[in-house]
């Protein structure tokens, strides 16, 4: 049934049903403003950990969009009662609690979070069986259009050119290397036949040796409010392959991550990726 404005029943009743976890943090007011924002969606709750000063407080005076009458709560459980999708950039730890509680309600999530291990990553694909689950280290677009790039370039430069990731972050970030420079890793690593894992070189000091051909250097930079930036480098013999994205703001992960709840509200459970939410396989 389309909504009809002469029918008996209100808009909101139509429209998909939001919650954010982390609604206090760097991420959280951009997500509420976002959900707020976009078309067929709206904020249904907003998450804190017990004890943060913010519980109790409207979330739309929160994220600067006027009040909207969603308390922020501290009560995952019970506030998705009447949530169709958990947006969730926390951390590993609280992610994977919270997605054992979305499993048991069964209410799809979208997350951001970073700093996952392999085994949480698995972890996480156990726990969420029954229902579908966004997980993407980077939601906006131009960082997903650099992961095909990445991949292009990787199939067409081979075993010739050396690959170092430098990444730079805000002296808050608390994960290292990011989760985004994690995957241009990956993505490289794979294009290349090399196993992530075994070539990452995280770490380099004193008299450690030449660089080997298979590594795949991963440097990072953290200061003041940098946003995000990513360069991939393929350096060669008498030339350089520099892929760079910048962030300037967090508005486009947070606008991501709405249009990714609208793509899996009606998804089959399973684990899916940014890369599936624009089309970009
Ligand atoms: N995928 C993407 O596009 C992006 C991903 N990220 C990732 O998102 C995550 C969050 O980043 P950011 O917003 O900067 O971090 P913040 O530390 O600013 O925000 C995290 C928030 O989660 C809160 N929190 C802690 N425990 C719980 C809990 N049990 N339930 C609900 N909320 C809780 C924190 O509270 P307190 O501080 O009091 O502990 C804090 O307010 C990081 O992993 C980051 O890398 C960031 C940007 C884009
Ligand atoms: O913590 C951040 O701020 C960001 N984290 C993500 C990551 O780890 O890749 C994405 C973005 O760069 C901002």
């Amino acid at each position: 049934m389309l909504y009809s404005p002469d029918s008996n029943v209100t808009k909101e009743s139509f429209m998909l049903k939001i919650a954010v976890t982390g609604a206090a943090g760097r991420m959280g007011g951009h997500l509420i403003k976002a959900v707020t924002d976009a078309e067929g969606i709206t904020l249904a709750a907003a998450i804190e950990r017990p004890g943060h000063p913010m519980v109790g407080q409207d979330a739309g005076i929160l994220a600067g969009c006027g009040a909207l009458n969603v308390l922020i709560s501290d009560q995952l459980e019970a506030s998705l009662k009447a949530v169709d999708v958990l947006i969730d950039f926390t951390f590993p730890d609280v992610t994977l609690a919270n997605a054992e509680i979305c499993a048991k309600v069964k209410t799809n999530m979208v997350i951001g979070s970073t700093g996952f291990t392999p085994e949480q990553r698995q972890q996480l694909a156990d726990t969420t069986g029954n229902i579908a689950v966004m997980l993407a280290p980077n939601m906006s677009v131009g960082v997903n259009a650099c992961f095909k790039l990445l991949k292009e370039a990787a199939n067409i430069l081979g075993d010739g050119f050396d690959v170092e990731v430098v990444e730079l972050h805000h002296n808050k970030k608390k994960d290292s290397p990011s989760g985004t420079a994690v995957r241009m890793g990956e993505v490289v690593a794979d294009a290349l036949g090399r196993d992530y894992n075994k070539v990452a070189n995280y770490h380099r000091e004193g008299m450690c040796g030449e660089r080997t051909k298979e590594e795949i250097g991963m440097q990072t930079v953290r200061g003041g409010d940098i946003v995000g930036e990513h360069t991939v480098y393929f350096i060669g013999m008498g030339e350089r392959i520099e892929i760079t994205h910048r962030a300037m703001s967090r508005e486009m992960f947070s606008r991501g991550a709405a249009r990714a709840c609208q793509w899996i509200k009606d998804k089959a459970p399973g684990m899916y990726d940014m890369q599936d939410v624009l089309d970009l396989k």
